[in-house]
């Protein structure tokens, strides 16, 4: 998979290329390109911003400067490419969305600044049917779109082949079953008094994988019931709703 970054401020993508992504980058299993915006303006002051129509508060990021440099971009590489352009107005970016995108060739992420990008760049690409997708990573807003990029880069790359060192680990995700993670404990076995629960150290698969999952439906009926409500009829066995 090819990624593509345009943003004002290059250097908040850095932490891309440390750890875990920075290794699938050295591995070849992803293309990291981060572009400044900057790079396709004109003017002497560099100017990527304007006031908004209709007044308001705020600045709004130029169509042209970014028409511009997406087109170049896009340009860099024959692989098609899906746009996403993080927005605190887009739909919501879920681990199905992060499923989905690890089908994608190539992502070209545009980050905003300010109030936002000249809602035209994105009708623009989309008349030219080129696949845009404007996505919220939750309901809190940020100062720009760097950092929902890095969460989404994040959430897209450790799902794919070869990146993840147990890949059962991806599958066993949050989410992946529509239930929250329950707790997880390691050595030592009593900690400041506190014991690990003994069903773990029992060595009975069916009664930890049992455990586990009312752990799992336990948090979730407390933290996140509209994921309990959303789950499919057929989620929930019989010894699940004895719970
Ligand atoms: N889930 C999200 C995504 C964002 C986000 C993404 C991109 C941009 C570009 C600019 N801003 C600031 C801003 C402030 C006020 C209204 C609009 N935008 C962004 C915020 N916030 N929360």
């Amino acid at each position: 998979m090819r990624i593509d970054v345009i943003t004002i401020f290059p250097g908040y993508l850095a932490p891309l290329r440390e750890a875990l992504l920075g290794r699938a980058i050295g591995a070849g299993l992803v293309d990291l390109a981060v572009h400044d915006l900057r790079s396709w303006t004109r003017d002497v002051h560099q100017a990527v911003d304007d006031s908004p129509y209709g007044g308001g508060p705020g600045m709004v990021m130029r169509p042209q400067v970014w028409g511009e440099a997406l087109d170049a971009v896009l340009a860099l590489d024959e692989r098609p490419a899906r746009i996403v352009v993080p927005t605190p107005a887009g739909r919501p970016f879920t681990q199905a969305t992060a499923q989905a995108w690890t089908g994608e060739e190539r992502l070209v992420f545009a980050c905003g600044r300010y109030e936002g990008i000249d809602q035209r760049v994105v009708d623009d690409a989309r008349r030219r049917d080129l696949p845009v997708d404007e996505v919220s990573i939750g309901d809190y807003v940020l100062v720009g779109g760097e950092v929902a990029v890095l969460v989404m880069v994040e959430a897209v790359v450790r799902l794919l082949p070869g990146v993840l060192g147990n890949p059962a680990s991806a599958q066993q995700d949050s989410f992946s079953d529509g239930l929250l993670e329950g707790p997880a404990y390691t050595r030592p076995e009593v900690w400041r008094g506190l014991a690990v629960p003994e069903v773990l150290r029992s060595g009975n698969h069916a009664k930890i994988a049992r455990w586990r999952r009312d752990r799992a439906l336990e948090r979730t009926a407390q933290r996140r019931p509209d994921l309990l409500a959303a789950l499919p009829e057929d989620a929930l066995d019989d010894a699940d709703r004895a719970f």
